[in-house]
């Protein structure tokens, strides 16, 4: 068993955001880099820097002008440690590194990168590779940027970890800037990873910004629920809503719902007849991206899946165990099949290629994957179902699914799936249209009997969302909302106001819960122990001091924080000790009134698996 300790290490352990993040090139990158380096000669910027060597060289005096050159610099006096570094060099000392560090900090860019390539001439040093991705970074050439320091991490043999943090951040400031610039967020690369940042001050209350699944698909356990497949649009009609109270419905209601429930057209795959979509466009839509992979008149194997789906059951052994669906994974496969067979005939290869294979799974190296292995082999039915699903078509285009891939596409949706519904149902827009008709009266009656429908809960995948890390005390609230096209989709609204340069965190579970549950859930479903403040500050157990750790005499519990009721202390001292270290700052949480859907259903499946565990079944050995 492990003491208390050791748990407390192997928690600050379990997640190591850089080892999960690879630094291999994306797609394209080759050409962009042929690019960045045509802007470099373009400019100049690789022009070998001229300096005037003293007419006699003079070592001592120049190691001299060297150490500092140093100290001036290491007291943030760049300009005369640069011209101390500049009289070393003429007087016969290698000191480009140094001097390309003074131009650095003084904001001369251009000037850096020649002395930064004078350096790397002679030393092919992690510290000069690492030296020249941060100037190119400032210059603006990102994927020069990411070349430099994947030599410094492969030169360090991965030892220097600044070297692979930069590499990530520039990475992510490439790849997510596009995405937000018109919104006061920015994307960056922390400690957990990928990281949401306040560009600017946001106000309490404040719309952050809106987004759109990259994919998604219905959950299990709503499928009973009509929706679009497709967007998520509710397909929800007043006949299946009424249901058998329509037939004896009176005449002023009826003309409530003839004038107010508004017209659906769904349209169905005619092939399969399995998917309904709100419209031609989302049929259309859902063919180019995936249902032409998945469509079970083509694909046999993907109708078992569907059948598979068709039972709403949320653990089946050796299947699937997850609210979300398992459709949501097969999507992923489908999109990138259907976008190899795009490029394979847009390029007229013979075959898929390497990069063509890369390209189409672009999109998807954007989320992270976290989880532990072995989840592949309890569900090894799913593995060789999906395996038949993707590996089996007549052109070639096919995609192994092996243990591996399956495991990392489970946890990327697992650690990113965000669950969205539509914030604009037929039902809400009917509620909203009688609200202001004076024979509304007439169909309340019906409405009553009815009450609230249930939603078509879908999961999907939002590139901007899925960088949001966790906190106990949340500052973001994640709501539905329907883009311009009226297709649903997420917004963030702010809970509390943020700094600039401040992190802003958003909850993956119900905040009200106690601190034990909290972080039990975090860890079951996303594989990693809180350490926000709540989780710092607040206690588990009124036997032992939320402070000190003392534990109380014969069990006794110890007087609570009177405010929260989640914190006991033996004394005054730890009490006041406590309030000062960080208490006061989560004392008062005002908890979000939106949990995650997707979690509700699984709060019972989590219970059964945990007490499978307690059992001594792990999961991996079943
Ligand atoms: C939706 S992603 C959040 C963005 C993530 N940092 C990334 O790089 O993509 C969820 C994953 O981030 C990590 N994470 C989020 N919040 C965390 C926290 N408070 N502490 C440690 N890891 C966290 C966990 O691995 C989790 O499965």
């Amino acid at each position: 068993m492990a003491d208390g300790s050791e748990t407390a290490e192997l928690e600050e352990q379990s997640y190591d955001a850089l080892s999960l993040c690879n630094q291999n090139p994306y797609p394209g990158d080759k050409e962009l880099l042929d690019q960045e380096k045509q802007t470099l000669s373009r400019n100049g910027w690789n022009i070998a820097p001229c300096v005037q060597r003293a007419k006699t060289i003079d070592l001592t005096m120049a190691g001299a002008k060297l150490v500092l050159a140093m100290k001036l610099l290491e007291k943030g006096n760049a300009q005369q440690a640069l011209e101390c570094c500049t009289t070393a060099l003429q007087l016969g000392a290698d000191c480009w590194q140094l001097r390309s560090e003074c131009h650095l900090a003084l904001g001369q860019y251009s000037l850096a990168y020649r002395d930064c390539l004078m350096a790397k001439q002679k030393h092919n040093t992690p510290q000069v590779w690492k030296l020249g991705g941060k100037i190119l970074q400032e210059l603006g050439l990102p994927v020069m940027a990411e070349f430099w320091l994947r030599k410094a991490t492969q030169a360090s043999q991965g030892q220097d970890r600044e070297a692979s943090m930069l590499f990530q951040q520039v990475r992510v400031k490439r790849l997510y800037d596009p995405l937000t610039v018109n919104h006061p967020i920015e994307v960056t690369f922390s400690e957990y990873g990928r990281a949401v940042l306040a560009k600017e001050n946001i106000e309490p209350g404040q719309l952050i910004w809106s987004e759109s699944p990259l994919t998604s698909a219905q959950t299990m356990y709503t499928l009973d629920v009509p929706a679009c497949s497709h967007c998520g649009r509710s397909l929800l009609t007043a006949e299946t809503f009424f249901g058998h109270l329509m037939l004896d419905i009176n005449p002023v209601a009826e003309d409530l719902i003839e004038r107010y429930w508004p017209k659906l057209n769904p349209v169905q795959c005619k092939r399969c007849k399995r998917e309904t979509y709100c419209s031609q466009a989302c049929l259309a839509d859902a063919w180019y991206q995936h249902h032409q992979v998945l469509c079970p008149s083509i694909n046999k194997a993907a109708g078992e899946l569907y059948d598979f789906c068709d039972k709403r059951e949320l653990c089946t052994k050796g299947y699937w165990s997850a609210a979300f669906s398992p459709m949501a994974l097969a999507r992923i496969w489908g999109a990138v099949i259907a976008e190899v067979r795009r490029l394979v005939k847009k390029e007229s290869t013979e075959g898929p290629t390497v990069e063509q294979w890369a390209a189409a799974k672009a999109p998807f190296r954007r989320f992270i994957s976290y989880g532990i292995t072995g989840h592949a082999q309890w569900a090894s039915n799913m593995v060789q179902l999906m395996d038949r699903i993707f590996n089996n078509f007549d052109d070639g285009i096919n995609y192994h699914i092996d243990d591996t891939e399956f495991e990392g596409r489970f946890y990327q949706v697992a650690c990113n799936c965000q669950s969205f519904s539509d914030g604009n149902s037929p039902y809400i827009r009917f509620m909203q249209g009688i609200s202001q008709d004076p024979t509304q009266d007439y169909i309340k009656p019906y409405l009553n009997d009815r009450g609230i429908p249930k939603e078509a809960i879908f999961g999907g995948l939002f590139p901007v969302h899925a960088c949001f890390n966790h906190s106990c005390d949340n500052s973001v609230e994640v709501m539905d909302a329907n883009d311009e096209n009226g297709r649903p989709g997420l917004v963030i609204r702010a809970k509390k106001g943020a700094k600039q340069g401040t992190e802003i965190f958003t909850t993956y579970i119900d905040t009200q819960l106690p601190k034990s549950e909290r972080r039990a859930w975090l860890f079951r479903a996303y594989n990693f122990w809180c350490q926000c403040p709540r989780c710092q500050f607040e206690g588990e157990n009124a036997n032992v001091c939320t402070n000190c750790g003392t534990k109380a005499e014969d069990s006794k519990d110890f007087p609570k924080c009177s405010k929260c009721k989640r914190a006991w202390y033996c004394s005054q001292k730890c009490q006041k000790e406590a309030w000062k270290k960080g208490h006061k700052k989560i004392c008062q949480v005002v908890h979000s009134d939106t949990t995650s859907p997707l979690n509700e259903p699984m709060e019972k499946h989590m219970r059964k698996l945990s007490d499978m565990l307690q059992q001594g079944m792990a999961l991996t050995a079943e």
